[in-house]
């Protein structure tokens, strides 16, 4: 089983500190000329093992952007971006690839599970897409469907399942192959309220139960509580 190459440990580890995410001076443009729009303005934000910050803003604010400069998805304008101690904006596009599965976490807003894959299926194919999928991974699997409530209901595809158990699924896929950080996008708004607040508790628990450096983008003020802090993004600004 071949592991994916991860990007060498630079000296950068020494300037990110305790941090697991670390943003540093970041302005994202988008479009051109007449059409630019800054969608992310000078942020910066370090995020330590075991915290969950969340990060609210209006509709066109940044929060988007964020999750996507954090997650090595979108590169940044200006500005660096170390996860796990590696500036993401210095790798070569299949460095960064393989330095955001080995250290990233996703959830999305709809859990985005594959329709002919049961539960614990869903978790194991991750783990098989970054040559990970050993007895050891077999085993985080087991116990993270049983830490999130869905052991008895791991043998079930996602036509079988509630949204918020879709959703829980969701979570414990994106903590399989443990990853220092973990991102989070809207991951309460197909819910109800009450599944809401599961979710976002179950989020807050194994955030800390992992030390995962968790960031959450929400629209959702009844669930900020969870959070140990709240950020606000607005015109891509954050304070
Ligand atoms: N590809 C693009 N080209 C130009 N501008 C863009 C592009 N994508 C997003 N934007 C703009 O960047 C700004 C930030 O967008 P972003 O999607 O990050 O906001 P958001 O807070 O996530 O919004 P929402 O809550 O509505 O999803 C917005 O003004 C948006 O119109």
């Amino acid at each position: 089983m071949t592991h994916p190459t991860s990007a060498p440990a630079s000296a950068d580890t020494a300037t990110s500190g305790a941090a697991a995410l670390r943003l540093t001076d970041v302005t994202l443009r988008l479009g051109h000329d007449q059409q630019q729009v800054t969608a992310l303005d000078q942020v910066t934000l370090a995020v330590t093992p075991g915290e969950f910050v969340a990060v609210t803003g209006p509709s066109g604010s940044g929060k988007s952007s964020l999750l996507a400069v954090a997650g090595g998805l979108q590169s940044p304008t200006q500005g660096t971006v170390h996860v796990a101690g590696v500036d993401l904006t210095t790798l070569k596009e299949h460095q960064r690839t393989a330095h955001r599965r080995r250290h990233i976490g996703y959830v999305f807003q709809h859990a985005n599970l594959f329709a002919s894959l049961t539960a614990r299926e869903q978790l194991l194919l991750t783990a098989h897409v970054a040559g990970r999928l050993d007895r050891e991974t077999r085993r985080r699997a087991d116990e993270l469907l049983e830490a999130v409530g869905m052991s008895a209901r791991a043998d079930h595809r996602p036509d079988h399942l509630s949204g918020g158990e879709r959703q829980r699924v969701g979570i414990a896929r994106a903590l399989v192959l443990a990853p220092e950080v973990l991102l989070v996008d809207e991951p309460t708004s197909a819910l109800d309220r009450a599944r809401a607040r599961d979710i976002v508790d179950l989020l807050a628990a194994q955030t800390r139960a992992h030390r995962t450096a968790t960031v959450m983008v929400t629209h959702d003020h009844e669930i900020l509580n969870a959070a140990d802090r709240v950020l606000n993004l607005r015109d891509g600004r954050l304070s």
